[in-house]
């Protein structure tokens, strides 16, 4: 890269700011808060901040450790666990990108909704008809080869980091301490184990998604101009992140009460604004919200595109999705990812499936990909792979061991019903992994690989048959 294009300190902050945040934290107080009072809320941020920091910390000695696996987060988990476990992640990454851009299309229409009350809360039929006119336009765009330009960075860094300032500033004006600790935990009174720690895990989801990107964000970091910028840089944006979500989700309940909070369109964050300084907060957030998405939505689609791309290169998925055209863009890979999204936009329409609803999906299959992740750090660590004689390993250890506890609780909190779902989606892989293995003339399912298939398809027809029955309803 030539080196007008590397990046100062404060443009590599911007950067890893601008990949994390996307449209998650507009709605954020009320999701918070639909199964979490003041205090869970607080300890749901601790235990994010920890987990996140470590695993940032994982990403980011991974990619200086092994700078070799550069096909994004899935080629760790398959140099640390075989083929079937890589091709699992790269699915899943893919899966949580495109179900990430339907969230993102229902949010946007929220906000679009606002001005043009026909498109009610981004999910009836004028909502997903305008989506699918925005979808194809960006695939379009893919298809001639368009990259993310760095303008279009700075454009909705800005448009979505001046609305926030403003939020936290005129909302951190109008709190109201006891109606912030007006029931702090959520028990009428004292702290009660049981419930606080349910109401924490309610909070997990909503955590995760808003951080989704941060394995992108360690890797811009390799533009910076100093190396010695790069883990400062990182982790300045991540606590940056962090602060600005804590303060966005704690002030909000010193101004609205949590029943008036939950009860609120997306997205939210406008309407609470409105109701401290009135319509032009509402309209302020809006506009910078839907300028946001509208660039999270091209990043995240050619992000979604590329997954199956590299891991089909790498002969794990079939050969179809390497295809290229005369751009160089993805073909296959852009069309049948974009196909998916399309259908699940219809879905929505059918099922009113809401933008909480499918942002949960997406959090809980990008577990997997995070888990191994976490994983292969703890291994390198383990077999000392990578590791002087000498060189302490103490800390890669902590951050390894931390990273993997809080993705196992994590997938624990996600809950059956999305366990479920996502094993309906993680299931159908199977096939598409032994194409590849079959064009390669390679068998695909050891003994090891065909236990975890089987369980996966068990899961996934057991899922279906309580979606059907309605026992289970995640979208
Ligand atoms: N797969 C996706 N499209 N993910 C989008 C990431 C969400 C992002 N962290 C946000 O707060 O909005």
């Amino acid at each position: 890269m030539s080196d007008d294009r590397k990046l100062g300190f404060f443009a590599l902050v911007a950067l890893v700011v601008g990949s994390m945040i996307g449209g998650g934290v507009f709605s954020l107080p009320s999701d918070i808060a639909q199964g979490a009072h003041p205090g869970a809320i607080l300890l749901g941020w601790l235990i994010t901040g920890v987990g996140m920091i470590s695993l940032a910390l994982v990403y980011q000695s991974l990619a200086s450790r092994k700078p070799d696996l550069d096909g994004g987060v899935y080629s760790y988990a398959r140099a640390g666990f075989g083929e079937y476990i890589g091709f699992n992640s790269a699915w899943g990454y893919w899966i949580s990108a495109w179900l990430g851009t339907v969230a993102f299309i229902t949010l946007l229409f929220g906000a679009i909704g606002y001005f043009f009350p026909v498109f009610g809360e981004g999910n009836n039929l004028a909502s997903i008809l305008g989506g699918s006119l925005i979808l194809w336009g960006v695939h379009f765009l893919a298809l001639r080869g368009v990259r993310e330009a760095a303008l279009v960075n700075l454009v909705t860094t800005i448009a979505k980091l001046v609305p926030l300032i403003v939020f936290l500033v005129l909302v951190t004006l109008g709190f109201k301490a006891d109606l912030f600790s007006s029931d702090f935990w959520g028990t009428g009174g004292a702290f009660e184990w049981s419930s606080v720690m349910a109401q924490v895990k309610s909070t997990m989801m909503v955590t995760l998604w808003v951080f989704i990107g941060i394995e992108g964000a360690v890797v811009v970091s390799g533009r910076a101009k100093n190396r010695k910028d790069v883990g400062t840089a990182t982790l300045v944006g991540l606590v940056g992140t962090l602060i600005i979500y804590v303060l966005v989700s704690i002030t909000s309940l010193g101004v609205m009460a949590r029943g008036d909070l939950v009860g609120l369109p997306n997205p939210t964050t406008a309407y609470i604004l409105e109701s401290v300084v009135g319509p032009w907060g509402a309209t302020l957030i809006n506009l910078g919200l839907i300028v946001s998405l509208l660039g999270a939505i091209l990043g995240w689609t050619l992000l979604a595109a590329e997954t199956p791309y590299v891991a089909a290169k790498d002969g794990v998925l079939p050969r179809l999705f390497a295809k290229e055209n005369a751009n160089g863009a993805p073909v296959a890979s852009l069309w049948i990812t974009n196909g998916l999204i399309q259908i699940f936009l219809v879905l929505i329409l059918f099922s009113s499936g809401t933008y909480q609803a499918v942002y949960t999906i997406a959090s809980a299959a990008i577990l997997i990909p995070y888990m191994f992740s976490a994983l292969y750090q703890f291994k390198l660590v383990v077999t000392g792979e990578t590791y002087g004689p000498e060189e302490s390993r103490v800390g890669d250890l902590a951050i390894g061991a931390i990273a993997s506890v809080y993705s196992f609780w994590l997938i624990y909190a996600a809950g059956l019903d999305y366990l479920l779902m996502c094993a309906v989606l993680y299931a159908p892989g199977a096939f598409f992994f032994w194409k590849a293995k079959y064009e390669s003339g390679k068998s695909a399912f050891s003994p090891s690989n065909f236990l975890i298939s089987g369980g996966l398809s068990v899961a996934a027809v057991l899922a279906l048959t309580l979606m059907y029955k309605g026992v289970i309803s995640p979208l």
